[in-house]
Order: C-alpha cells, then sequence, then structure tokens
C-alpha cells in the first residue's frame, strides 16, 4: 500500500494481538466496518468507509491517539492510565469485555495480608506506573523516603512467577477468572483498579472533518455493545398485575405494552439486561406472567 492510500482517512487503532483483539474484530464486524487485513499487515483500507485500521499493541494505542497520530482506538482503561494519556485522550465509551481488576497478589503462604504489609519490600509489576502511585501514597502516608520506599520493579511478562523465583515479595498483575493467580499459588490482598476495554479518541482532535464519521462509529458501536448487554422480553400478563411487572421490567424508557385478543390480558416487550434475565424471569412468573419468550439482538440503536 502506498502512503497517499492514507491520506483523508480516518485512523482507527485495533490491538494487533492479544486478549482484546478477538473482540474487537466482532465489534467492527457488527459495526459493518468492512475489511481484508492481507499477510497480517499493520495498516489495512476499510472498504465502505473513509478509514485505515491501524493494528497496534494495546498498550501503545494510547499515545497514538493521544498525540492525534491516530483518531480513535480501542484499548484498555488501565493501559491508558499506565500510559498517562488520561488527559489527552477522551474515553467516548466502554465496551463491556476486558473486563478485569489489576491486584496486588502475595503467595498464599505470605504472612503479607494487606497491600500495606508489603510498604517498603519489593513489588514486580508490567504496570510500574499504575503501582508506583498506589504504593507511592501508602509510603507518603507512613512518611517513608529514599531506600525504605517499596521498590517497584519493571517485567515485561510472567509477573506471576516473580514470588516464586525469589524476585518479589509480592506483584501487581492483572485479574479476571483468577486462574493464572491460583495456578501461581497467589491470592489477591488489595484491588488498585478495575478497567475494561474503552473506545477512545483524541482530546485535541487534528482532523475536525473527521468528528462527523467519528460519531458515526461511535453510535454503530454502541448499537453493538448495547445488542451484547441486552435481551428483548416479550410476555403475557393480566393487565391487573401490570404494576407489579413493570416494577421487574421497567425498560430502558417504558415497556411497550400491546392488549391480547383475550379480554383482561395485555402482551408486553421490554428490554433487559442479559445478566439479570434468569432472575427477572423468576419475578415475572411469580407475579402472574405466561408465555415469557427472550430474544437475543443481533443490533440495535438505543
Ligand atoms: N485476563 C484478562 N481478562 C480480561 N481483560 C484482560 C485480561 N488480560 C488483559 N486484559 C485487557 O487487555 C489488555 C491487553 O492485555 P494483553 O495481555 O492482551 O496484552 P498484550 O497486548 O497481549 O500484551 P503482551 O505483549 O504483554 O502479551 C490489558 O491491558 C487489559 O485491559
Ligand atoms: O485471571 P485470569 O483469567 O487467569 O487472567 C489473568 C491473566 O490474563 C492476562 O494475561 P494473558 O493470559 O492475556 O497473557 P499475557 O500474560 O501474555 O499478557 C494477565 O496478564 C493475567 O496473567
Amino acid at each position: 500500500m502506498n502512503a497517499d492510500a492514507l491520506d483523508g482517512r480516518l485512523l482507527f487503532a485495533i490491538p494487533k494481538k492479544g486478549r482484546l483483539y478477538e473482540k474487537c474484530l466482532s465489534i467492527l464486524s457488527g459495526a459493518d466496518v468492512q475489511f481484508r487485513r492481507h499477510n497480517r499487515l499493520d495498516v489495512c483500507l476499510v472498504q465502505n468507509h473513509n478509514i485505515a485500521l491501524v493494528f497496534l499493541p494495546a498498550s501503545d494505542i494510547p499515545s497514538f491517539v493521544g498525540k492525534g497520530n491516530v483518531d480513535l482506538g480501542i484499548t484498555g482503561h488501565d493501559v491508558i492510565l499506565e500510559a498517562q494519556m488520561q488527559e489527552h485522550v477522551t474515553e467516548v465509551l466502554r465496551l463491556g469485555f476486558g473486563k478485569c481488576a489489576l491486584q496486588v497478589q502475595v503467595p498464599e503462604s505470605s504472612p503479607y495480608k494487606s497491600a500495606g504489609d508489603l510498604v517498603g519490600k519489593r513489588v514486580v509489576t508490567s504496570f510500574e506506573v499504575l503501582s508506583g502511585e498506589y504504593f507511592g501514597k501508602l509510603d507518603a502516608d507512613r512518611g517513608l523516603s529514599g531506600a525504605e520506599k517499596t521498590r517497584i520493579e519493571y517485567v515485561g511478562g510472567s509477573v506471576e512467577a516473580a514470588c516464586a523465583l525469589g524476585l518479589a515479595d509480592g506483584i501487581v498483575d492483572l485479574v479476571e477468572s483468577g486462574d493464572t493467580m491460583r495456578a501461581a499459588g497467589l491470592h489477591a490482598i488489595a484491588t488498585v483498579l478495575e478497567t475494561e476495554a474503552v473506545l477512545i479518541k483524541s482530546t485535541a482532535q487534528k482532523h475536525p472533518a473527521h468528528a462527523p464519521l467519528i460519531d458515526l462509529i461511535t453510535a454503530r458501536i454502541a448499537g453493538v455493545v448495547a445488542a451484547n448487554k441486552y435481551v428483548a422480553c416479550q410476555y403475557n400478563i393480566p393487565r391487573a398485575r401490570l404494576p407489579e411487572a413493570t416494577v421487574i421490567t421497567p425498560g430502558r424508557k417504558a415497556p411497550t405494552v400491546s392488549s391480547l385478543e383475550q379480554e383482561g390480558w395485555v402482551a408486553v416487550n421490554v428490554m433487559v439486561e442479559k445478566k439479570k434475565i434468569a432472575g427477572v424471569m423468576d419475578d415475572l412468573v411469580k407475579v402472574g406472567a405466561e408465555d415469557i419468550l427472550i430474544f437475543n439482538l443481533d443490533n440495535c440503536r438505543v
């Protein structure tokens, strides 16, 4: 591809591998952003929009967007703070995936029971900025300075091995299911940060002409995110029980209620958060709902 091919195109950064990659591809597909990535090339043109996708390491995306080299990007909230780019990027949308927590961890057998117990000790992490800030506050609370302060040491990967290797008294690393942590014989004693994937744009927009396209892509991605988060719920219920049912399924604005051919009965259509639907169905049955049907959403605009 020659450099002119990118002229005037909105540049959209996507993690090139790792935990966020597959989910990003599915978001792009749901938003009908069409492209073919040839031979794992890191730049590719979008066929149906004036956009080029740039595949970058997740950790580099905040600074590319923050400095205005690319216009839009997807990465983790944690990565933005670690890159100290929070003032240079605007988090436009939370994407509902890449959810995990940055946690302080120690061996199961460790005498250290809280983050405060690790103050002045050795902590190994890939998140040296966030860990430095976290332990820096604890050091300051104790009035520690110089060599007394907690030592934060950077490693690029396999952080969970550091305690067993005798390199650290504790680590700071991401935890989702906890499988990695438990497999390494560690447990969490504090949470530094909760994080998820976010859509970001440059705070000082270099190309104001791209604003309408950024808004369009944002609206489409918001639709995909909402479709993943909600299900459509339909049920029949005696009109007299409608007030109780409305408390259980208030909908985003209000439920859609239509009359049934059977006297005294109504049909209700409403959106419900996917993670709550089992409990909602139990509660609807208790107030007399029948024929409860749940539909997954392919896409939506809400
Ligand atoms: N287990 C996980 N569950 C959910 N989200 C995660 C998980 N691990 C990482 N993430 C999110 O994905 C981001 C990128 O992490 P990931 O481990 O995929 O990095 P990577 O680009 O593969 O980097 P590396 O080169 O260090 O492997 C993290 O900063 C975090 O926001
Ligand atoms: O709590 P869990 O579900 O086990 O997830 C946590 C692990 O996931 C991430 O690593 P990943 O597997 O993406 O590989 P990486 O270490 O190469 O980044 C993170 O660094 C943890 O090691």
